[in-house]
């Protein structure tokens, strides 16, 4: 979890790599509404993450029954959103990708190709709850080093 540029993709990717589990990315399950609505620089609110987390949380619950390790990127921004994908389940576990707002910027601006408008970041940053509790890793660090890091902070 974290805000928009944090790293969520490319370091949700390698762990799942480096667990030889699959990796879900919320970004697909978002509807074409949501997508247009954030490209053309308007934030989603309350109503649009909605049904977009009830898929998410039906995607978590299609991998429970897997029955293996599975690993979601989503921003998870606030502390209701978390609760709507965990719904208590103290197994899934959050790792919040964090940094600071001029590297957020900069890797945003880094990027191309992406339906995310870097003009949002703001909006991502006061909308931001900090999970108490969770793993919290400095995103500063290079992805391999990272994940590393979540590897031998969840065992
Ligand atoms: N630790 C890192 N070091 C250097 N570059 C990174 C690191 N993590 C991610 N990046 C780069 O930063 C950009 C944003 O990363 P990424 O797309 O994974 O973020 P995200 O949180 O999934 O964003 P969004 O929520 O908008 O989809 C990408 O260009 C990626 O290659
Ligand atoms: O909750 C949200 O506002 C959205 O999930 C965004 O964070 C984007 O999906 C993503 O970060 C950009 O790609």
């Amino acid at each position: 979890m974290g805000v928009a540029g944090s790293g969520k993709t490319t370091i949700g990717m390698l762990l799942a790599a480096r667990l030889g589990c699959p990796f879900t990315d919320a970004d697909t399950l978002h509807s074409a509404a949501n997508k247009a609505k954030m490209a053309a620089g308007l934030p989603l609110d309350d109503a649009d993450r909605q049904p977009w987390l009830a898929s998410v949380r039906a995607a978590i619950e299609t991998a429970q029954r897997a029955g293996q390790p599975h690993v979601f990127a989503c921003s998870a921004l606030k502390a209701a959103y978390r609760d709507a994908l965990s719904q208590g389940d103290t197994a899934i576990r959050f790792v919040f990708l964090h940094g600071s707002p001029a590297l957020l910027a900069e890797r945003l601006a880094g990027r191309s190709g992406h339906f995310f408008n870097p003009a949002l970041l703001d909006s991502q940053l006061a909308t931001l709850e900090a999970p108490i509790g969770a793993l919290q890793i400095d995103i500063a660090a290079p992805p391999a080093s990272i994940v590393t890091r979540i590897l031998a902070a969840l065992q």
